[in-house]
């Protein structure tokens, strides 16, 4: 894909190159997003909306650590959602994987998660969190064994996963019903490189036959079930839902 490619001081040219390579990424001047190879770490850029910042992805950072280690841990709704009890951590397929917020908050309480992300730009990012996070003194060992990123669709993908994990979650890209000046200014720079994920109802029966338990589609609270499927049950926060079906 085209994306106007930049590397910033203190960065190593030669990286940048191996990156595009690696994720088939075009070097073009004429797009609207940048992605910027940092002394630190891979940054996505909206160009024309500077005051923006940029996006990436840091399992380390503050807000991580401290959702960690102060949130809601096992009475989080997706750890509710996902079955986690007692002893009992699932393995999860995260077929929607975006930036591993979600799947890093599964793998911080123990489970095993596998991420799949089709988005070549976003599976960067994740991948370039990742390998910080693998570094990491605090996070890096239970991390490696915890979390792996696959760079695939997963509409053509799930069908041939194995092991077949307990759970399968979804959390498709939906469109916003805010406008868009009150949508988090992050949540607008990945939404400018995403858009929306339309073919998302086509996720719903492969996620179905891999999981060997049950599937979990996080969806806002306004939006209809995916697929029109509706579930056997729901978990509700303020802002969303997740739809439960057991296989
Ligand atoms: C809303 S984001 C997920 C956010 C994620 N739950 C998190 O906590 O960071 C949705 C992501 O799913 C990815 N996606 C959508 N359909 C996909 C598919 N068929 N296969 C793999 N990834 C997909 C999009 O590229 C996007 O990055």
């Amino acid at each position: 894909m085209n994306i106007c490619l930049q590397y910033e001081a203190g960065s190593d040219p030669k990286a940048l190159s191996a990156l595009a390579e690696r994720w088939d990424l075009t070097d073009d001047n004429q797009t609207a997003m940048a992605l910027i190879l940092t002394s630190e770490r891979l940054e996505l850029r909206k160009r024309d909306e500077a005051k923006l910042g940029g996006i990436y992805v840091d399992f380390a950072s503050g807000t991580m650590t401290h959702r960690r280690r102060f949130g809601g841990g096992r009475g989080e709704a997706i750890a509710k959602a996902i079955g986690i009890k007692k002893s009992y951590l699932p393995t999860v397929v995260d077929a929607t994987a975006g930036l591993g917020r979600d799947a890093f908050l599964l793998a911080a309480l123990g489970c095993n998660v596998q991420m799949l992300e089709r988005h070549p730009v976003v599976a960067a990012l994740l991948d370039d969190g990742l390998q910080r996070g693998y570094q990491n003194a605090e996070i890096g060992s239970w991390l490696r064994e915890r979390m792996t990123l696959l760079h695939t669709s997963s509409l053509t993908s799930l069908a041939s996963i194995l092991p077949r994990p307990d759970v399968v979650y979804l959390d498709p890209m939906y469109p916003h019903r805010r406008k868009s000046a009150l949508v988090k200014k992050e949540m607008r720079v990945f939404q400018s490189l995403v858009g929306t994920d339309d073919d998302a109802d086509g996720l719903l029966a492969p996620a179905r036959e891999l999981a060997v338990k049950r599937v979990v589609v996080k969806r806002p609270s306004y939006a209809q079930p995916l697929a029109g499927v509706v579930a056997q049950a729901a978990i509700t926060t303020k802002n969303h839902r997740f739809d439960l079906y057991f296989t």
